[in-house]
């Protein structure tokens, strides 16, 4: 079986971005069964979203993926069963793809699309607990207190163990002991040789080139370059070209070529390394002549022993002092050759492994920076008062003419402040939408009894339809606000417009804290939400919209949701206070003060002048 994207451009949710630059743009590639792709790229190049596209667990903005002769996604846009079934995916955090209290339960979740009998189920439960190398004893263990490494090989036998022809790899070896990875990649290479097909996302090159068929060298959501990986240890330029950092190998060979050793082809393998050093220093040696000064025999006899040690380790031991050594060997020739050290530097150092109790902290901010600089950076307050008035200057719309102007106003701020895709996307406002509809037809419903006779009356529906637009642009513009609001910021400015009160002994801080708990809590319980969905989609094999989840899929959540939301409240008590969000010390908002400027005043102004512009057309409309 192989699979073939032609065409791939996946966008973001619309509720979760102003911005409209596409995840993935124009991806066209195709994987073979039996073969092993590595997807490399810089941090954000796209290779997560690669992977969930693949697994069907992003809607396509447009082209196509088909498993052989079947297309990933219907007509009716909802993932096609056989080929949702032909995929396994293991995501980049094992956390965001485990749920269940036990690791028998999680596994058996994942049993669940192909019915087996019970006795079948034990033994595959078993089985798969086997091939990731833990005990038995580790069934009734419950998840959420396990080590990263110990989560990674569960999510990883919750993805094998329903047997998928292709397997797709988040960083499948990030956090893993050498011990653990070797294993790990003999799996990969039977689950190929038995014709089955896998694709790795991974910074881990060193551990990914010497086994992948082929590299996918992804930048900026696109594909850079389709490289073997002979090739891209050969021409690291093309990695650099990538913003992917040199691995080892290429490391090794640049810096004992900068010594003057002749290693020739780039080797991939620890193996390789040793008999292409053996070979060198014999190389060297016949080319010595008798009289060579003593350091230099020193030096290769030396070198040559490194080699034979290597060559002769067992093999999981061998790729950890491979990688010291070549490290070591790496960075003391690196450190002559500047240019070499510059290109093999990570291109990124923000590490790929960032918590995810930072990225919910984060959210806000993110929604925040993608509403531009300038209304970003607004005092909140500033945001809020020009907010109170605008929505003033929209209920005192009594008219067509007036709601024409809100409306024409509301679209011109939300295109400014790159904010339509959100308005466009938000479910709230589409649902608020149809309520509107439902609500006119009601009460324009005209039922004449005689000979019985059903109809609409326009003038009381378009009453209704007046008075509850305004409500809908109201909340349009509640939600730009939202979004426009960086969090911390929005702390800091509500602390200190509720200080002045505490001389009546009003709690501002706690007020304050208790607050922004709750808009952090709201955030994670909407992330915990999607978090589910996609497991429901990747594990269940059963479609659900991203973001929902079905009411028969409640009872089996409603235990681990709970569990959950209680860890990550666990976890942002203590992020709060490790940031100085508590309820007794105020030094961190405090060192932080955000003041009125010049330009918070004028949106304050600027929003007076639309409430008085706003009024006048209301009063000129209603005449
Ligand atoms: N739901 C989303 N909404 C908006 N942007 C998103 C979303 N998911 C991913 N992105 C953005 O898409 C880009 C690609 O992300 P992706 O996680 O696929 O990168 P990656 O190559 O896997 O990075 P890493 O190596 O750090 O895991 C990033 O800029 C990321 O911020």
């Amino acid at each position: 079986m192989s699979i073939r994207m032609r065409g791939v451009t996946v966008r973001p949710p619309r509720h979760q971005a102003l911005a409209d630059r596409p995840l993935l743009h124009r991806i066209d590639a195709a994987f073979e069964a039996g073969t092993m792709t590595l997807l490399a790229g810089k941090s954000g190049a796209g290779k997560s979203t690669l992977l969930h596209a693949l697994a069907g667990l992003i809607p396509l903005a447009e082209g196509d993926i088909r498993y052989d002769d079947i297309p990933l996604w219907t007509e009716q846009r909802r993932t096609h069963p056989q080929a949702a079934a032909s995929v396994g995916i293991a995501f980049q955090y094992p956390e965001r793809q485990l749920f269940a209290e036990s690791v028998r339960k999680e596994l058996a979740y994942s049993l669940r699309p192909l019915r087996p009998s019970r006795q079948d189920k034990e033994r595959m439960i078993e089985e798969a607990l086997r091939a990731v190398h833990l005990p038995p004893s580790m069934l009734d263990e419950p998840v959420l207190t396990l080590s990263e490494g110990t989560k990674r090989k569960v999510a990883f036998a919750a993805t094998v163990i329903a047997e998928p022809r292709w397997l797709l790899l988040d960083e499948p070896t990030s956090g893993m002991d050498s011990e653990g990875i070797q294993p790990l990649l003999r799996m990969l290479q039977a689950h190929c040789a038995a014709g089955g097909g896998v694709i790795v996302a991974s910074h881990d090159l060193e551990a990914f080139l010497p086994l992948a068929d082929r590299v996918v060298l992804l930048k900026d959501g696109a594909v850079a370059a389709e490289l073997t990986p002979q090739q891209c240890c050969d021409a690291p330029e093309l990695l650099a070209r990538a913003e992917v950092g040199w691995p080892e190998q290429v490391r090794l060979t640049a810096a004992l070529l900068a010594q003057g050793f002749p290693i020739g082809r780039c080797p991939l393998t620890p193996e390789d390394a040793a008999a292409a050093i053996a070979a060198g220093l014999r190389a060297k040696q016949a080319a010595v002549p008798a009289d060579a000064a003593p350091l230099q025999a020193a030096g290769v006899a030396a070198a040559a022993a490194t080699a034979e040690a290597v060559a002769a380790m067992p093999a999981a031991a061998r790729g950890a002092a491979e990688h010291t050594a070549a490290a070591g060997s790496a960075s003391e020739a690196a450190s002559s050759l500047p240019d070499i050290r510059e290109a093999a530097s990570p291109p990124d150092g923000d590490g790929h492994d960032a918590p995810v109790l930072d990225s919910a902290i984060a959210y806000g901010s993110r929604a925040a920076e993608r509403a531009g600089p300038t209304v970003r950076e607004l005092h909140p307050i500033a945001k809020w008062i020009s907010y109170i008035c605008l929505s003033a200057g929209v209920l005192l719309q009594q008219g067509w003419t007036g709601l024409g102007a809100a409306a024409a106003l509301c679209t011109i701020i939300a295109a400014a402040s790159g904010g339509s895709r959100l308005i466009l996307g938000s479910k709230a406002l589409r649902f608020f939408a149809v309520f509107i509809v439902i609500s006119a037809l009601l009460s324009g419903l005209r039922i004449d009894t005689g000979p019985l006779q059903l109809g609409i009356e326009a003038g009381p529906a378009l009453v209704t339809v007046k008075l509850l637009l305004r409500y809908l642009l109201i909340m349009a513009l509640g939600l730009l606000l939202m979004a426009s609001i960086d969090e911390r910021h929005m702390q800091t400015a509500l602390e200190q417009a509720l200080r002045p009160l505490e001389r009546f002994k009003f709690p501002s801080r706690l007020v304050t804290f208790t607050a922004m708990l709750m808009y952090r809590f709201v955030t994670m319980f909407q992330q915990e939400i999607e978090r589910l969905s996609l497991i429901v989609t990747a594990r269940g094999k059963a479609y659900v919209k991203p973001g929902t989840i079905r009411l028969r899929d409640v009872r089996l959540f409603f235990i681990p949701l709970l569990l959950s939301m209680m860890k990550h409240a666990e976890d942002l008590a203590f992020a709060l206070e490790a940031r100085g969000y508590t309820t007794k010390s105020a030094a961190a908002s405090q060192a932080e003060t955000v003041s009125f400027q010049r330009r918070d005043w004028l949106a304050v102004v600027a929003g007076f002048a639309l409430l008085i512009m706003l009024w006048g057309v209301g009063i000129v409309d209603g005449v």
